[in-house]
């Protein structure tokens, strides 16, 4: 069985393989939901041409990097109805059939164009509960042949395009959709269909995510945290999965060019502050990362001096 949907479409399962199965903590089901505190970003204000505005708004997402790695935008001008769009031809790839979705199985970690499931299969001890579709779509754009309607044009950007499939479980207490993890770019932008999943981990505490309506989601990265020498560091997120129906979610992983070398900023290095990244280009530390069990920080401990 290749993937999760197939595993839930196809047999008649009442409950979770054991190959599965993750283990979790105590830690791991305690929840917080004071989210009224969640920085929201309006993204009208932070392009106003009055600049008492805009310069409140810089001053708002600067708060928002650093206290907390994560925002909703709002006011963003994407079209709501190109955002349900992007959803229901998201989700129409994984209705492909099975032979046609293997057509765009990579095999590699870079390669342009990546169906698959879990994270790593070469690496992971427990399956996550996801299927996915990757696509690199900057500076060269890729995308499946199908389904149609999936193709679009990128002109700007340095980005990797992430659909993530969910489908139902029937014991979602038992598995991870994908654990805790910070996601290795600069900024990552996140829609998802009607259910939600994300949660977030602030101050020790995961806080589950429900976005304001039409609003995208916004992550910190490994790389913000790098290039910024500590001070925005990346947020710490997972995905859990439910038992109602298939959660679709959809990541704009934003970075550098891959063959960009990145460090701290020099303008944020001194006596004071020591480098505490070692500088790699991104190309190698999407490799270091994926090549690797996806848990938490790990991937960044890798290159701290
Ligand atoms: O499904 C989600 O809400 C999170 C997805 C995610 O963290 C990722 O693709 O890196
Ligand atoms: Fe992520």
């Amino acid at each position: 069985m290749f993937s999760v949907k197939e595993l839930v479409e196809s047999s008649t399962m009442q409950s979770v393989p054991s190959n599965y199965i993750c283990h979790k903590t105590p830690e791991d089901f305690m929840l917080n939901y004071e989210t009224e505190n969640i920085p929201t970003i309006d993204f009208l204000q932070l392009t106003s041409s009055n600049p008492n505005e805009r310069s409140n708004a810089i001053q708002q997402l600067g708060d928002a990097c650093r206290d907390w790695g994560f925002f909703m935008l709002i006011n963003h001008g994407v079209p709501e109805t190109l955002r349900e769009k992007m959803v229901r031809v998201g989700q129409s790839f994984f209705d492909l059939s099975k032979e046609e979705k293997m057509e765009f199985a990579g095999e590699k970690i870079l390669d342009p164009i990546r169906y698959g499931t879990s994270f790593n299969l070469m690496v992971d001890t427990a399956l996550f509960w996801r299927d996915y579709l990757k696509c690199l779509v900057h500076p060269h754009f890729n995308a499946p042949s199908k389904p149609p309607g999936l193709r679009m044009n990128v002109e700007l950007g340095s980005q990797v395009l992430v659909i993530n499939c969910y489908p139902p479980c029937p014991n979602p207490e038992l598995v991870m959709g994908l654990p805790a993890h910070t996601d290795h770019g600069l900024l990552t932008l996140l829609q998802q269909n009607h259910l939600g999943g994300l949660q977030i981990q602030h101050k020790g505490k995961w806080i589950p995510i429900n976005p304001l309506p039409k609003s995208f989601l916004i992550n910190t990265g490994d790389h913000m945290e790098i290039l910024t020498n500590g001070k925005y560091k990346s947020i710490i997120h997972r995905a859990v999965v439910n038992t109602n129906g298939t959660r679709i979610s959809i990541g704009t992983a934003h970075g550098p060019n891959l063959d960009t070398i990145v460090g701290p900023a020099p303008e944020l290095v001194g006596d004071d502050n020591p480098a505490l990244y070692r500088a790699i280009t991104y190309r190698d530390y999407i490799l270091l990362q994926q090549s690797n069990e996806l848990d938490k920080k790990t991937c960044l401990e890798r290159i701290r001096i």
